[in-house]
């Protein structure tokens, strides 16, 4: 079956240009002006309209037990509704309990994920050590396709690493061509604050943001990035939320380090005053980690996203409705952490970012596909439009409108952090693989047409 998308502007990381893309099953096969119409193939019109790299979301949560419940979307709802956004792969976590084994957790996670209807990847959690963790590792680099592996810095009595894991596994990582990854909060002190703020009587959601500071996440972000430095492995740190982190990517890369920075969707557009509503409901339906922050971090990372020290933009889509966040009603440390927005990323990038002028259309392609493919391992099958590519292609309708709104999200989960909010970008056509899974508001998701995408390990002089 061959589709040809007439009359866009194709708009890669390094250029735009007027072309047509023919694909042929899975490949897009040619990409040139005034292609000529193969007998029998499909015709989409991209007129006055811009045509990309389907999305990458590096950091999402399908499927995921969390907190003593699991989240709303598994991975046919959550692929499907990043087909609808315009996001095409996902890189979701397998997270192995303490002391269970790695390549256990990795196939009940592959076991969860044949359901998705977009491609799928994952980076896999450390979230213990010990001889067989280090020797799994290397089974899921050399015979999985896992290269990135992921360490929280936060979540004390659950999954949190402690120094030595993290050293040993980026010694690891080294030695594999693998990514060490991290998310950056000081656990024990996040633990500490959180105990103080119940002591007082600050129960509340209120109480989420006091007990994760700026502070509490640049001591993190600072530590792994040291680590990273003396066992000289590179480092790439999720969901970056605040300008002191920032400061720490920004400060390491100047001195030759080879550190990467993520983005939330979430962090770039919201700012930390939905903690103060008095609706509960509300504001623990905001309850993530890193925390909501205020206007003047939001601005930096803004700033790091155009000056090329933030990569890439995520979700961290992790959905839980309003009974699973009532779990902590009576104590704030209980509320299941996360929010959606795999569905919204594109839209709302494209809408705050490209239309105030803050980014360029092939800035906003770097940032929510080129380099999460080219950080993650692949480039040139992911990101980029061009001959022997994967056909995962979004048509982007500048001028399009959407209200976003949890009564009309394709998301489960009954919430969503950036209701009522109305964003000028859309896609109006994304292709998955060749097929045309959504189009003009309709979803043609198929359950279990995702693919699982290997990633081969760095080579390990490069990763030096
Ligand atoms: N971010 C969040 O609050 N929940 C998902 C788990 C994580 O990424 O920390
Ligand atoms: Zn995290
Ligand atoms: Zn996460």
């Amino acid at each position: 079956m061959k589709t040809i998308i007439r009359g866009g502007t194709v708009v890669n990381a390094d250029r735009a240009f007027r072309a047509d893309v023919l694909c042929e099953a899975d490949k897009i096969i040619a990409v040139a002006e005034n292609l000529d119409v193969p007998n029998g193939a499909k015709i989409i019109d991209a007129g006055g309209q811009y045509v990309m790299p389907g999305g990458i979301d590096p950091h999402t949560h399908m499927n995921l037990p969390f907190m003593g419940t699991v989240t709303q979307d598994d991975f046919y709802t959550g692929t499907a509704a990043g087909l609808a956004g315009g996001t095409t792969t996902i890189i979701d976590f397998v997270i192995p309990a303490p002391k269970q084994n790695l390549i256990e957790a990795y196939q009940q996670w592959r076991e969860w994920a044949k359901k998705s209807a977009g491609d799928y990847t994952f980076h896999v959690a450390i979230t213990w050590w010990d001889d067989t963790v280090q020797r799994d590792m290397g089974i899921l680099v050399r015979d999985h396709g896992v290269n990135s592996f992921k360490h929280f810095m936060a979540y004390k009595n659950a999954i949190m690493a402690d120094d030595e894991t993290l050293v040993k596994s980026f010694r690891r990582c080294l030695e594999l061509g693998a990514m060490p990854t991290v998310h950056a909060e000081n656990g024990e002190l996040v633990y500490q604050l959180q105990q103080d703020l119940l002591k007082r009587g600050l129960t509340g959601p209120s109480s989420h943001p006091l007990s994760r500071p700026p502070e509490v996440e640049a001591e993190a972000a600072n530590r792994a990035i040291a680590i990273a430095n003396v066992m000289h492995t590179p480092i790439y740190i999720v969901h970056v939320s605040c300008a002191e982190s920032l400061e720490a990517i920004t400060r390491a890369r100047a001195h030759g380090q080879r550190v990467y920075g993520e983005a939330l969707a979430g962090h770039l557009l919201i700012d930390d005053s939905v903690y103060q509503s008095d609706d509960l409901e509300f504001a623990a339906g905001h309850v993530m980690s890193p925390p909501f922050r205020s206007k003047h971090h939001q601005k930096a990372l803004w700033h790091g996203l155009r000056g090329g020290n933030l990569h890439t933009t995520a979700t961290d889509h992790c959905t839980f409705c309003a009974e699973q966040k009532a779990m902590g009603k009576d104590d704030f440390t209980k509320i299941p952490n996360g929010c959606g927005g795999v569905e919204d990323r594109m839209s709302v990038i494209w809408d705050e970012g490209v239309n105030s002028g803050m980014l360029t259309p092939s800035e906003f392609v770097k940032v929510t596909s080129t380099n999460a493919a080219q950080i993650f391992n692949m480039y040139p099958r992911k990101g980029l439009i061009a001959p022997g590519a994967d056909a995962d292609v979004v048509v982007w309708d500048p001028e399009g409108t959407r209200t976003i709104s949890a009564l009309t999200q394709f998301a489960k989960g009954g919430f969503n952090v950036f209701e009522g909010r109305t964003v000028r970008g859309i896609p109006s056509t994304t292709l998955s693989a060749g097929n045309v899974v959504f189009h003009r508001g309709v979803l043609m998701a198929v359950e279990g047409a995702g693919r699982y995408i290997n990633r081969p390990a760095f080579s390990t002089t490069s990763a030096r």
